[in-house]
Order: structure tokens, then sequence, then C-alpha cells
């Protein structure tokens, strides 16, 4: 492949992100709120801040009918629902004009947060902004919205589950394709109905065991029935466990790949990183040792979100902050999804029948040895996450590349290798159909399948159900009020993950991300 060609794949292959502004929301600090009763009417600016062609302010709550009188000269009667009008848009004390542009009325319950709503899309000009809001906050009654408010009034009204407000945070968060797919799903509650099955079956349970337990004595009741939910019950812990060894896929699409580039000093670690996100983020010199730190970047492959961290040169070190950058190099090995092994193919043996065994030498100094912590590290298992990258291939003959190509091949041991050149991207384009092909893997295709689990929060409650369960078969011929208690149990912690349980503080967590106006 001709390094151009190299080049356009590479181009269109890979998406350095835009850095996603995730700071503190600009509160609107100035306005005159009139906080106090839970049917105060809320607004925000609910497009995004800065220069724009149209704005999109947002308002809810009773009064949303009076907002759209006084301020868009809506006196005798409010507009056809869900339909956009043409207005003038003025201030409702002094009826200054403010702006020229469009209103909805959403009478409730059909809204987004089941009140009464209603939008303005204004010009998105920030004087325009301000004096809109600046109006709208001079009404008695109503106030700038909290982040995630209106999104918290639509889980209220019943309009969303726990699992779907999530969904709608990481939709709003989603900087990649199979991010936006995966929130997607769950947002249209795929998720919150598998639970709720779950939910639902394990109360029908519970229902049956405590007949049983009021009701048996007096033969009122079939014996069979525990028989029922005893099998009931293996089923649903066979389904619970299933979506549970999923190998963090979902969570990994959630928050990106940590994918990690190591190797010896000077392998050209930095070079790769640099050629993957098309900027010199790290410093490239021929000094060895150049690189202490871990350098982070976030990148699109393919549509699946990658943290790639470039890390210190492995080396025996005698300064002291190099031994540390080598350290949190080792760190970082461990901790990661895929880790590139970035060799100087320059250093591969003259004879390439010696590549493997080479290879597989200079693979057990980077790696960590297996350990009680990681009885995995260096098996088969650890070699699924690793990448050779043999680099500054512009440096070997072509003959002996393709020589130890085949060598490689005919030696299942070592991990899959690409040769490539960080200064010619020969070989580019290769490296990253394999690196797009691993990325994938690893996160799975969010349509496929069962909905997968996207959060830690949902694993942990799924984990203690389990538990709770077990509890269940432990007890059920001794004491089955104890037994009946694990089922209560598993209910309980499905129920967080639906938020039919224990909802404020989960959604206090979740809006904390959540931008003001959603
Ligand atoms: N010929 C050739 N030189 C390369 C290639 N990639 C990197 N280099 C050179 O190799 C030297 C080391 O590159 P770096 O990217 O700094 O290597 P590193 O592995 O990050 O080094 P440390 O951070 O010191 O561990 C630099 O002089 C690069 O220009 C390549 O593909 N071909
Ligand atoms: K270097
Ligand atoms: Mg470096």
């Amino acid at each position: 492949m001709s390094p151009s060609t190299s080049w356009k794949l590479w181009r269109s292959a890979i998406t350095t992100l835009k850095t996603i502004s995730r700071a503190a929301p600009v509160r609107c600090l100035s306005f005159p709120t009139d906080v106090g009763c839970d049917a105060e009417t809320i607004f925000a600016l609910s497009s995004g801040h800065g220069r724009c062609g149209v704005a999109l302010v947002r308002v809810s709550g009773p009064a949303s009918s009076m907002v759209l009188r006084n301020m868009a000269g809506l006196t005798q009667i409010l507009p056809i629902p869900r339909t956009a009008l043409l207005r003038r848009i003025t201030d409702p004390h002094s009826k200054e004009l403010l702006d020229r542009g469009l209103v909805l009325w959403f009478p409730g319950p059909h809204s987004f947060t089941g009140e009464d709503s209603a939008e303005f899309h204004i010009h998105g000009g920030p004087a325009v902004i301000t004096a809109v809001l600046q109006a709208l906050g001079s009404l008695k009654g109503v106030r700038p919205a909290e982040p995630g408010e209106f999104t918290r009034r639509a889980f209220h009204a019943g309009k969303l589950g726990l699992t779907e407000v999530e969904g709608l945070g990481d939709l709003i968060h989603a900087e990649t394709e199979a991010q936006r797919r995966q929130a997607l799903r769950q947002m249209d509650g795929e998720l919150g109905r598998l639970y709720q099955d779950w939910s639902s079956r394990l109360k029908r349970c519970l229902a049956h065991v405590e007949a049983f337990i009021d009701f048996s004595e007096d033969e009122l009741i079939e014996d069979g029935v525990l028989n029922l939910v005893e099998s009931s019950m293996l089923q649903l812990q066979t389904e619970i466990e299933r979506h549970l060894r999923d190998e963090r896929r979902g969570e990994r699409l959630r928050s990106g790949v940590q994918v990690v580039i190591a190797g010896a000093t000077n392998a050209g670690k930095s070079s790769l990183l640099n050629t993957l996100c098309q900027r010199p983020a790290a410093i490239v010199s021929p000094m060895a040792g150049t690189t202490r730190d871990v350098v982070e970047t976030s990148l699109d492959i393919g549509g699946f979100p990658v943290i790639l961290s470039d890390t210190a040169g492995l080396r025996d070190a005698q300064d002291s902050v190099e031994r540390e950058g080598i350290r949190r190099a080792r760190e970082r090995v461990e901790q990661a999804d895929l880790t590139l092994v970035v060799v100087d193919s320059n250093q591969l043996p003259p004879d390439p029948r010696n590549a493997p065994a080479f290879l597989q030498e200079h693979l057990s100094t980077v790696l960590p040895r297996p350990s009680l912590e990681h009885p995995e590290a260096g098996t088969e298992a650890a070699s699924d996450r690793i990448l050779l990258v043999l680099n500054k291939s512009d440096l070997v003959a072509g003959g002996k590349q393709e020589r130890i190509e085949r060598e490689l091949a005919g030696c299942p041991a070592v991990p899959p290798a690409c040769f490539l050149s960080c200064n010619t991207f020969t070989g580019l384009g290769a490296f990253l159909a394999v690196l797009q092909s691993r990325v994938n893997t690893l996160c799975g295709d969010p349509l496929s399948g069962a909905p997968t689990l996207t959060q830690a929060r949902h694993r942990a409650h799924l984990q203690h159900s389990v538990q709770a369960l077990s509890q269940y078969h432990q007890y059920r011929t001794q004491d089955l009020a104890l037994a009946a208690e694990g089922i209560r149990l598993a209910l309980t912690h499905i129920g967080r993950i639906t938020g039919r349980v224990g909802a404020e503080e989960i959604l206090d967590i979740i809006f904390r991300d959540f931008c003001i106006g959603k």
C-alpha cells in the first residue's frame, strides 16, 4: 500500500475526539428566584452555550401558560399543542421587543416532563439569550432550572425509568457512534424492561412462597408450587449470571477502551501515539528515556471510543524520576484492555527464524508476571490483550520482513504482530484494521443480542441479587421465611437499578453530570 493510500485510510478511520467540556455548567446566578413550593416553574437554555444560529429555551411547570401569555403576546388563546408559532417575544413588564422567534406549547401530561411546558426557539446571540432568560427570571414563581431538573421531573412523572435516565445522560455525553447506539438503546428502555421482567418474575416467586407459608397447613395450596418457584428461580439466576458474564463490554464502550502503548526506550512509542492522534501530542526524540509521564489522548476508532496512553520506555533506569515513570507505565499495562507492545524492528535478530523466540523473550520483560492478584498475566487470555507493533519497518529490508511474518504466522504463542513505520506510514492501514477489530471485539456490537450492562452500579446490584438468590436455595428446605427474605433482598437490589427503590440518592449522583436544560 502506498504511503498516500495509508494516509487516506488513516484519516478516515480515526478521528481525534473533540474534548467535550464536562466542566460544571454555567449557572444563571443573577436571576431572581422564587424557590419554595413543589409547583415551581423552571426554565433553562437547553441548547449549548456560546454563539449559535438558534437557541432553545425550555420552560416547565404550572406557570408555563402564563409565561407564554406574558412573553409571546398570547393573551387570548394558547397555541395549538406541539405546533410552532412565530411570535414577537417581549419583556413581560416593559413590553420591549426582545426577539422574534418560534414558540411551542406542550400541555401536560403530553410533554417530556409530564408537566405543562413551553419552548422558545430564539436567535442564538448571547445578548438575545440573556435578555430572554432575564425576562423569564423576572416572572413570579419561575426560576432557573438545576442541572438535569427537567429529566428529574420526567422521572418523577413516570415518563422515564432510572436506567432510561442513565441512557439519556450517556446519550448527551456520547462521543462516538457505538456509544450513541448503546445509549439510545438504553434510553429506549430495553435494559429497563429486562430488569423489570426479572423483577416481576421475582415478585411472582415471592408471592407463591408467601402463600405457601401462610396457607400450606390448611392444604389450600398445592405442593408443586415450591417446585415451580425453584425452577423459576434457577432460570432467573442463570439469566442474571449470563448478563453479568459480558467481560465488561458495555461498561468499556461507555467509558472508553484503555489502550496502552508500552515497550523499550526509543522503540517509537511516542511516535506511534502521535501517528494515531495526528498531532504532536508527545515529545519524540532520539534520546532514550524521553517520555516520563503518561500521555493520554482520546480517539474514535471506527466508532468506538479509545483512551490511548503513551508511557515511559522500560529499562533499568538509575534516575528516580524515570523510575517513577516506569512504575506508572507498568501500572497502566496492568490495567489496560489492550497493550500495544512497540518493538524497534531494527533490533530483531538477523536470522528471521529466531524472531518468535526473541519476541517472546522481549514480551516477558514488558508484561506483568502472573501473580496471585493477576493470575491470568502471561497466559493465553492475556495474550488476547496484546498487539505487537514492529516499528521502524523502513529500516528492515522487504525480504526479511516477509520472512519474519511467515515465521510469526507459524507460531501461535506469539501475539499478532504488525510491521509499521511511523516515519513513512507504511503498514498503517493494515495495523489500523487489526486495531479496530480488536477494539470492536472488546466493546461488542451495542445493537446485537440482549442489551448489555453499562454501569458498574448495575453490576454491583446484580451481583448482590445473585447472592441473595442463593440465600433462597440455602434455606429453602430448613426455613422458608428466611429463604423468602433472600427473594425480597434480590428484589430490592434490582429495584435500586430501575429506581423503584431508593431512587433519590442515585438521582443526585446521576444528575451531577447532567447539563442544565436537560
Ligand atoms: N526510521 C524510523 N525512525 C523512527 C520511527 N519511529 C520513531 N523513530 C525515531 O525513533 C526515535 C525514538 O522515537 P520516540 O517516539 O521518541 O520513541 P519512544 O519509544 O517514545 O522513546 P522513549 O520515550 O524515550 O521511551 C526518534 O528519533 C524517532 O524519530 C520509524 O518508524 N522509523
Ligand atoms: K525517545
Ligand atoms: Mg516516548
